[in-house]
């Protein structure tokens, strides 16, 4: 329940199942992934990201499973801009009530490829997603580590091409709430067609920022923050759901559809799934 001041919704996006996943040294089952997944639905998690078939072969039968059972989130699959992994994506996903491809391009100072090339590569991968799927994501991977003018034209190609969600990650973890907020100000202001799709953040908590950095998004456009149970995630971790959706939940504007008496059942749900796997 919101009050009647909280009048601008955020859009969680769970990510334990496949971020938190590659944090674990001994990967989850497909009966875990469902049974997960099953309470995130129930918590009202609005998207559920459940794999990187590209990474690990077996989260393309995890997608389809999850998919097969999950009745009100959106399935989400993560994919690089290779068009197999763009189609085992879209092929995981056909049972899905709603279903979401992310695709992510590399473009941030360690990324090999010239300007140009970043940009044909988001323009190429994202319309063969929208061929696939209606809601298709775009991840700037490493996007606090990429010069701003680079960031914006390709943020306004994904959006081109199709992207209905644009995510900005701090891929690893680098960035302060103001740099971060700063950074997505910079977005919301130079990107000419950045209304005509949802901005969200993905960020990682190596300076334990990952939850303050996501918050501080939020008043300057932010509008999906990326989570996930107990934080878990590569390296230090993604911003913990709980935290983000209790700061929330405490705020006065804005609101979630999260069920908050859940939260406990899912982070031991979590615990012991992932017991001696970190
Ligand atoms: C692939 C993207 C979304 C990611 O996990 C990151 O940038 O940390």
């Amino acid at each position: 329940m919101h009050d009647a001041s909280q009048t601008i919704k955020i859009t969680i996006f769970d990510t334990t199942l496949r971020d938190g996943e590659l944090a674990l040294k001994r990967k989850l089952t497909v009966e875990q992934k469902i049974r997960l997944a099953m309470i995130l639905d129930e918590m009202g998690v609005d998207a559920i990201e459940v794999g990187y078939p590209g990474a690990c072969h077996k989260d393309r039968d995890e997608i389809f499973m999850v998919s097969q059972q999950v009745k009100h989130s959106t399935i989400c699959g993560l994919a690089s801009s290779q068009p197999d992994e763009i189609a085992a994506v879209a092929s995981a996903l056909k049972p899905a009530v709603r279903g979401r491809i992310n695709v992510f391009t590399p473009i941030g100072i360690q990324s090999n490829i010239t300007a140009s090339e970043v940009l044909e590569t988001i323009q190429s991968s994202v319309s063969l997603a929208r061929n696939y799927c209606q809601d298709v994501e775009w991840s700037a991977f490493d996007a606090t580590r990429c010069h701003p003018d680079l960031l914006c034209k390709a943020v306004e190609t994904a959006i081109k091409s199709g992207a209905t969600t644009i995510a900005i990650p701090d891929s690893l973890g680098v960035a302060s709430p103001i740099e971060f907020s700063h950074l997505i100000e910079t977005v919301m202001h130079r990107v000419p067609n950045i209304d005509s799709c949802t901005l969200a953040v993905h960020c990682h908590d190596d300076r334990f920022l990952a939850v303050d950095n996501s918050l501080a998004a939020l008043d300057v456009g932010a509008r999906q923050i990326e989570c996930s149970i107990n934080g878990l995630g590569v390296r230090a971790g993604n911003a913990d759901l709980a935290k983000v959706v209790e700061a929330i939940s405490n705020h006065s504007t804005y609101y979630t559809s999260i069920d908050c008496s859940w939260l406990k059942v899912a982070s031991e749900m979590v615990s012991q799934f992932t017991a001696g796997s970190l």
